[in-house]
């Protein structure tokens, strides 16, 4: 089986998503795509923030679409391919929390 396919995810329902949603503190959204703001502590706790993010992001092979206002940073996920909200999106959106809570204390 070829690595493109062990990735292959498909799109949560509304109902699998909201289950989810319950376990990720922070995190709001629809099937299309969800999203969590997080304030941290300074501005470059922000963009350190952003950094930790983008290694997980690589390590994963699975992106966030990220939106830096001072100490505001929001990140937006979906699985582009799939069009939606996979179980790609819920781990990465799992790993931003833990990363999150090193950047606001
Ligand atoms: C080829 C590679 O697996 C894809 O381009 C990956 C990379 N990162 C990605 N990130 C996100 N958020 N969605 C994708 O569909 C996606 N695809």
């Amino acid at each position: 089986m070829s690595r493109y396919r062990e990735r292959m995810a498909t799109v949560l329902s509304a109902e699998q998503l909201s289950t989810a949603l319950a376990d990720l503190p922070g995190w709001s959204g629809g099937t299309d795509g969800i999203s969590r703001t997080i304030t941290a502590a300074s501005f470059p706790a922000g963009i350190s923030l952003v950094t930790a993010v983008a290694d997980a992001a690589e390590t994963m092979n699975h992106h966030p679409d990220i939106d830096i206002r001072w100490t505001d940073v929001t990140f937006r996920l979906s699985t582009h391919s799939e069009g939606g909200v996979t179980e790609h999106d819920l781990a990465l959106a799992a790993r931003i929390n833990e990363l999150a809570d090193l950047a606001t204390r």
